[in-house]
């Protein structure tokens, strides 16, 4: 088993497809069409369908409600879904204080058992300091990924089996210590390890609480709860560094502290009203980890499954990287510029999203929606843009990976991956869309690139390892291997 392997939602798996529905009776939204079974009971069967199956669900609904949101069962309440693009866009207009996208996340993500703290000040800096010092960062990180891969995979010419998943976490999490923490704490293998497992242990425990009622997630948690226990002992980690940035700040050392413009600085800096409190520092350092963690080591494993198993884009790929780094402008320069590279990524997401849902909002006040559905406080409303990235309509031969399917259809301009449209939306859509987007196309062209022209890859067995579909995640396959060799230049 994989060190990262979705062991903690096992219990779940058990409790949703053998326990009698042992939960608050749920209610429909009045007036919102539900999908598939629909009384007190067989809602449940909805609950384990919608577990085993979402994106069948997600289609069905699409197909079945033209033009209007509808419900699903989860196993503790009944959630709006809305894939009709105009809603979409409607959902993205209204403000966070009638439908909270912080609420709806620390909700989802069990903020009180996992420790996870998302906040505005969290999204401003990603925004505002972190997107617009990309430009000088970029050199870094380009820099930290090739160290890192090449701890993590064996430098022969020879064939190796290397475990995917585990080997892209590792790399990630070694990438974002770079880039929020620095120099040398990036370089502690204890802390990027803990990193990690702190971000994956945080998606299964969501997924594993979720399942049950909100009266029995305290005794869940009091017999196993891994992020509270990984938490500990990050805090335990990190705790001097915390303590160091804290006084080099007040000591306005702006040499010193120049030397050290990162996340971790930049939250320090910002949060004079919780008096620096050093565990809601770390809570939130590892908050924005888990968000570059743990959808970059999905997509990135995504990405290098179809890579392995269409090697027909190799060649392509290496040769418009290459291109693109001799004409001398920079890192960021070429990165923007490999279009081909950005299309085969873009493809990728499009098949194997991170999640069947982009964007999670709970209402705050009730809100009437323009196709008549009425979502009262409290309701929890996902959108899906599952279907629409599956239309034929949209999509020719929707089904099959082309990984150059954008490059012919897109005009080139840079990052059209990270600008969402109504077409393709898996960073969610509008002001509120995902603020790491552009980092997020950045690094997984920077892993890429270190990929492509340092290696050979191949698949292990004959065809590209499956993805898994939990709920309405979807998880690439965390045990399989990929062969890899150290290029040798021609
Ligand atoms: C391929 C990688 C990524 C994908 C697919 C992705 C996708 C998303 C989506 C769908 C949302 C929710 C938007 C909404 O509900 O309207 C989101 C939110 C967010 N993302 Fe990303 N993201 C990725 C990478 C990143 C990275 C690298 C960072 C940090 C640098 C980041 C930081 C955030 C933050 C802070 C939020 C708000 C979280 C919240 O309040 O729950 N993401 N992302």
């Amino acid at each position: 088993m994989s060190r990262y392997s979705n062991h903690f939602t096992l219990p779940a798996h058990i409790y949703v497809l053998s326990t009698p529905p042992v939960r608050i009776p749920r209610t429909l939204c009045i007036g919102i069409p539900a999908v598939g079974f629909s009384g007190p009971f067989s809602s449940w069967l909805g609950a384990i369908q919608l577990w085993l199956d979402s994106p069948r669900l997600l289609r069905k609904g699409h197909r079945n409600n033209p033009g209007r949101a509808f419900q699903l069962p989860h196993a503790d309440r009944w959630v709006v879904y809305v894939t009709d693009p105009q809603l979409v866009k409607e959902i993205s207009t209204i403000p966070p204080n009638r439908l909270s996208l912080l609420e709806a996340s620390n909700d989802m993500l069990q903020a009180p058992y996992t420790g996870i703290h998302q906040e505005q000040q969290i999204i401003d800096i990603i925004k505002y300091r972190l997107v617009r010092s990309w430009t000088s960062i970029v050199p870094t990180v380009y820099e930290e990924a090739a160290e890192a891969l090449s701890q993590y995979i064996p430098s022969t010419t020879e064939w190796t089996a290397v475990p995917a998943f585990a080997t892209v976490s590792d790399v990630t999490s070694r990438i974002a210590a770079r880039m929020f923490v620095g120099l040398p704490k990036a370089h502690d293998m204890e802390y990027t390890r803990l990193s990690a497992e702190w971000a994956h242990g945080v998606i299964n425990a969501g997924v594993v609480l979720n399942m049950f009622p909100k009266i029995l997630r305290p005794l869940v948690c009091w017999i196993h709860n891994p992020p509270a226990h990984t938490l500990k002992l990050v805090f335990k980690n990190i705790a001097s560094l915390i303590e160091e940035r804290k006084s080099l700040l007040a000591t306005k050392d702006l040499e010193k502290s120049d030397r050290h413009n990162d996340l971790l600085s930049w939250l320090i800096q910002g949060d004079t009203a919780n008096a620096m409190d050093p565990l809601l520092i770390t809570r939130k350092l590892l908050s924005v980890n888990f968000a570059t963690i743990h959808t970059l080591s999905s997509v990135g494993t995504h990405v290098l499954y179809y890579l392995a198993a269409h090697p027909e884009y190799v060649e392509p790929l290496r040769a418009e990287i290459t291109s693109a780094l001799g004409q001398g402008h920079g890192i960021k320069h070429a990165l923007d510029h490999m279009y081909t590279l950005e299309s085969f990524l873009k493809e990728s997401l499009r098949l194997s999203p991170v999640s069947a849902v982009s964007m999670l909002r709970k209402a705050i006040q009730p809100i009437t929606l323009s196709d008549g559905s009425h979502l009262p406080i409290g309701t929890l409303l996902m959108v899906s843009p599952l279907p629409v990235h599956m239309s034929s309509e949209l999509y020719e031969d929707a089904e099959v990976f082309d990984g150059f399917r954008f490059h012919k259809a897109e005009s080139q301009s840079p990052n059209q991956m990270a600008i969402p449209s109504l077409d393709y939306f898996p960073f969610g859509y509008g002001s509120l869309a995902c603020p790491g987007r552009l980092i997020a196309v950045s690094l997984l062209k920077v892993l890429l690139t270190h990929i492509l022209l340092g290696y050979d890859i191949k698949l292990q067995g004959d065809t590209r390892p499956a993805d898994k579909w939990i709920g309405t995640l979807c998880f690439p396959n965390d045990l399989a291997k990929i062969f890899f060799r150290k290029r040798v230049k021609q």
